[in-house]
C-alpha cells in the first residue's frame, strides 16, 4: 500500500483557546465531540496537551531509564501477583510496573525496592507529578465522552493509576521488522501512552490496516481498552495495538492505565441501551476478567474477543 492511502489516525488539541476548556461552550462541546468520534471510529487518538510540562515529561523519561540498568536480582523485586502490575521480561520487551504511580506512599515503596532503603526521592517527586497531570487528562477526556453522551456527572468507575514503562531492544535484520509486542487490546479501562523519540506502535484500522504511530514532542496517546468498550455497549471500540521497532533504535514508553479498584465492576448505563442499541454485556466484575484474560482458557482465544466471552450477551460478535 503506498503511505498515500494510508488513514490518519485523529489528532485532538487540548485546549487551542480558553474557551474550549470551559466546560458547556460550544469549543468544548465540539471537543467532546470530536473525542467520542475518535474513541468510537478508532479506539484511539493523538492527543496534544501542554499542561503536562515538556520538561516533566523528559525528566521523566530521564529518571525511568536507570531501572533498567539494575542489577537483575533488584528488577524480580518489583515483583506484584496482579495481572500486568510486575516486572517482566520476555524476548525483546522488557517493562516494570508502579501501581497507584500518582500516590508518593506507593511509589516510595516501589523506589525503596529497587535503590534499597536510600529510595530515591527526585524519582518520587518525578512520577508522582507526572502521573498527576496523567490522572487530569484523563479526567478531561472521562468528562468530554460522559458529555457527550449526556451522561453528565458520571463517572465509569473507581480506578487507580498502574504506570507500566517499558523498552523494546531487538534489532531488524536485514528487511524483517520482528514483531516486538504481539497485537492486542488492552485489559484496563483506558491507557494514556507517551514514547521517548523512537516510535514503533502501531495500530489496526477498522479497516484492517496497521497504522504507524508517531507522537510529538507535547502529545500523548489515548487508547480504549475492553472495559470501556464493554461499557459504552460497543460504540467504543478497543482497538488493536503492537510494536514493531523499524528504525534499529531501541524503544522506551510508557503507558499510565486506569485500572479499576478492586470490587468495581463494569456496567453500561442505561442511557447506552436502546433499540438500535440492544445490550451487549452483562454487569461485571473487573478482576474476575483481568483473572479470565490471564487464563489458561482466554489464552486461546483473540485478545479483543476475551471480553466478549467472559461477559457478553450474545456470541454474535464472539
Ligand atoms: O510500548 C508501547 O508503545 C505499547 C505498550 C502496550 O501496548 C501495553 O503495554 O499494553
Ligand atoms: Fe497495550
Amino acid at each position: 500500500m503506498d503511505t498515500d492511502s494510508i488513514p490518519d489516525f485523529p489528532v485532538i488539541v487540548l485546549f487551542d483557546e480558553a474557551k474550549a476548556s470551559e466546560r458547556g461552550s460550544r469549543e468544548w462541546d465540539t471537543l467532546s465531540k470530536r473525542v467520542r468520534e475518535a474513541g468510537e471510529n478508532w479506539g484511539c487518538f493523538e492527543v496534544v496537551y501542554h499542561e503536562l510540562p515538556a520538561q516533566l515529561r523528559s525528566e521523566a523519561f530521564s529518571a525511568l531509564k536507570p531501572l533498567f540498568e539494575l542489577p537483575p536480582e533488584t528488577k524480580a523485586k518489583n515483583n506484584n501477583p496482579k495481572p500486568y502490575h510486575a516486572y517482566a521480561i520476555v524476548g525483546p520487551y522488557e517493562g516494570f510496573g508502579i501501581e497507584d504511580a500518582s500516590n508518593m506512599e506507593s511509589v516510595q515503596h516501589f523506589s525503596e525496592l529497587m535503590w534499597l532503603s536510600r529510595g530515591n526521592i527526585q524519582f518520587c517527586q518525578t512520577i508522582t507529578a507526572l502521573v498527576k497531570h496523567v490522572e487530569k487528562l484523563i479526567s478531561i477526556l472521562e468528562t468530554m465522552i460522559m458529555d457527550s453522551y449526556g451522561l453528565v456527572d458520571q463517572k465509569f468507575c473507581e480506578c487507580s493509576s498502574l504506570l507500566r514503562v517499558m523498552t523494546y531492544s531487538t534489532q531488524p535484520t536485514g528487511d524483517e521488522f520482528p514483531i516486538q509486542l504481539h497485537a492486542h487490546t488492552d485489559k484496563p479501562l483506558l491507557t494514556i501512552l507517551c514514547e521517548d523519540q523512537v516510535s514503533g506502535l502501531e495500530v489496526l484500522s477498522k479497516e484492517g490496516t496497521w497504522i504507524p504511530v508517531s507522537l510529538s514532542s507535547n502529545s500523548f496517546f489515548f487508547l480504549v481498552g475492553d472495559p470501556l468498550m464493554a461499557w459504552s455497549n460497543g460504540r467504543l471500540h478497543a482497538v488493536k495495538h503492537r510494536v514493531v521497532l523499524k528504525g534499529g533504535k531501541e524503544r522506551l514508553s510508557w503507558c499510565v492505565f486506569a485500572v479499576p479498584k478492586e470490587g468495581e465492576t463494569i456496567k453500561t448505563p442505561e442511557e447506552l441501551v436502546d433499540e438500535e442499541h440492544p445490550l451487549v454485556f452483562k454487569e461485571f466484575d473487573y478482576n474476575a476478567f483481568l483473572n479470565f484474560s490471564m487464563s489458561k482458557e482466554a489464552q486461546v482465544i483473540d485478545s479483543a474477543l476475551q471480553v466478549y466471552a467472559h461477559a457478553g450477551l450474545t456470541t454474535l460478535k464472539y
